[in-house]
């Protein structure tokens, strides 16, 4: 699913009213029907409702949203918040639809809030995507107040206060709500972690805005929802034997750190890969072929850590970096490996450390290698950032500049092209915040990787196969008891 910036969404809505056509006021309406629909799915309408508008379309669809709900049963109060002397085009009619059957309450200043039941359900229709400055003034006011309550809050498009494209500054007014109900696309804000409480659970609702317009404009934002994923997917033939899913090899392990290997060892295997080579240091020998008797083992002349490359011209892909350590000599198996792979590569964890403490490695990246760092990992490869805009600006860059793929591991992993593309994962939970789960992700990406899958779709398809193994076992054990085997264990293709 693409995401479109402000401009954009507002663009679609000029094109879906002149080519479709259909009036402007007429699209509210149905913004608003797609609204009520979403609504209704989660409340029974013997909860009172209470709806927050602002004088834009986002407080026009409020109105419509309150006849609509009235029409359903539910009891509605409309509060009217007076930020300015004149309503958009399209709120005034729907005020004025509105007026016969309700006489909404103005608010001037805060003293004009009314007391309101706990039970009461907040619709937040003050400000939606055409917020051009931060919330002040009475609508910080009113914004704040909200908040301060203990109701459920949802958010019509986006919550009044939040900017789609661009980062809040600290100590904005922005509405806190339960959940979004956010019209056609999701927004970029949605996904970035600094705005998970600015943005509840969302949802999006389908206002029928034009199709020609969304194929046909570009966005470097994706999402990779359900659909985007399976579409990814290579079927598997039927007259295939092993040697068609290729030869993985994944370098791996030191003293301590076995289970790391362990790990991406049984992802890999899970995945689908043909076979799978392992190299570790010696102490892993047992560890390995009892643990995981599917793999084939390489054993380095170091008993503790890696030193050395086995002969790297059979394998189809290689993964780097799970539990490797930082000894010299492995640094120097990494420049190695850097110099002389063919197959395509993915480097993980103490690898991508090993390339922030020796930054000229950075020039000997393959093109279209793999890069999977967590916040830390990739604040030492690139440094920091204010906020996380600033740091997929970032991303975006670095993977521009050494033309890699970078997956920026997280809620909503972003998978940041080497064309500067992003697609955001939709799968995974918090319960996934726990050692081991990146080794697991590596497993799965290296198996997609010898499989023939291009790196872009082993990335994008990984992430979104390791969060959806990490839901199902979060489903089945709770997320405070999820370890990463059980994301190995739980994937399914
Ligand atoms: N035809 C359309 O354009 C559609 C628009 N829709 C709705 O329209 C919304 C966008 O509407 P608008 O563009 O009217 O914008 P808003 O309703 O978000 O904002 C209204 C006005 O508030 C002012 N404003 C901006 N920041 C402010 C601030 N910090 N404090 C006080 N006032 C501020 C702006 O001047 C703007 O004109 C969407 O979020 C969506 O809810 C939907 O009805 C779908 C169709
Ligand atoms: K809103």
């Amino acid at each position: 699913m693409k995401i479109f910036s402000t401009e954009q969404i507002r663009e679609a809505d000029r094109y879906t009213i002149t080519h479709e056509p259909i009036s402007s006021l007429d699209l509210m309406e149905r913004a608003s029907q797609a609204f009520v629909r979403c609504f209704c799915d989660q409340f029974v309408n013997t909860r009172p409702v209470g709806i927050f508008c602002g004088k834009g379309n986002n407080g026009g669809d409020g109105l419509a949203i309150a006849r609509l709900l009235s029409e359903r049963g539910y009891q509605v109060q409309v509060f009217i918040v007076e930020h300015t002397e004149t309503g958009s085009a399209d709120f005034q009619e729907n005020y004025e639809r509105l007026k016969n059957h309700h006489s909404p309450i103005h608010i001037h200043a805060t003293n004009d809030l009314p007391a309101l039941s706990p039970k009461t359900i907040i619709v937040d229709a003050i400000l939606g995507s055409g917020l051009s400055r931060p919330a002040e003034g009475l609508v910080a006011a009113v914004i704040n107040s909200i908040n301060d309550l203990p109701n459920k809050i949802i958010s019509v498009d986006i919550a009044s206060g939040l900017f789609a494209d661009k980062s809040n500054q600290d100590g904005n007014p922005i509405i806190k709500p339960s959940c979004t109900i956010s019209f056609q696309f999701p927004k970029l804000a949605f996904l970035l972690p600094q705005n998970a409480e600015y943005t509840g659970n969302w949802h999006i609702a389908d206002i029928g805005l034009h199709q020609d317009y969304i194929r046909n404009t570009a966005t470097p934002y994706y999402f990779t929802d359900k659909a985007a994923a399976e579409k990814l997917i290579i079927p598997r033939k039927k007259f295939s034997h092993k040697g068609t899913f290729g030869h993985a090899l994944v370098i791996a392990g030191s003293y301590g750190k076995m289970g790391a290997a362990v790990l991406s060892a049984k992802a890999c295997l899970r995945s689908g890969v043909g076979l799978l080579s392992m190299h570790i240091p010696e102490c892993g020998y047992e560890i390995m072929q009892i643990s995981n008797p599917e793999a084939m083992v390489t054993v380095d002349n170091n008993a503790r850590y890696i030193t050395n490359l086995p002969d790297l011209s059979t394998y189809s892909a290689i993964g780097v970096g799970p539990g490797l350590g930082k000894e010299k000599e492995t640094i120097l198996m990494l420049e190695k490996l850097l110099d002389t792979t063919q197959s395509p590569l993915i480097i993980d964890a103490d690898a991508l450390n090993i390339l922030s403490e020796n930054p000229h490695l950075l020039d000997k990246l393959p093109a279209n290698t793999i890069l999977t760092p967590h916040p830390k990992e990739f604040q030492r490869l690139t440094g920091s950032s204010s906020n996380e805009f600033e740091r997929l600006e970032l991303a975006r860059n670095f993977a521009g500049k050494y033309k890699v793929v970078v997956c920026l591991k997280g809620a909503n992993t972003a998978v940041v092209l080497p064309n500067r593309d992003v697609h955001f994962n939709s799968t995974g939970n918090a319960g996934m915040a726990t050692g081991g789960t990146g080794d697991v992700l590596t497993g799965i990406i290296t198996a997609l990787l010898a499989q023939g899958y291009t790196p872009q779709n082993a990335a994008i398809l990984g992430v979104y196969q390791h969060g959806l193994a990490g839901d199902k076992a979060a489903q089945a054990r709770g997320m405070s008891a999820l370890i990463a085997s059980d994301v190995a264990e739980n994937l399914s293709w």
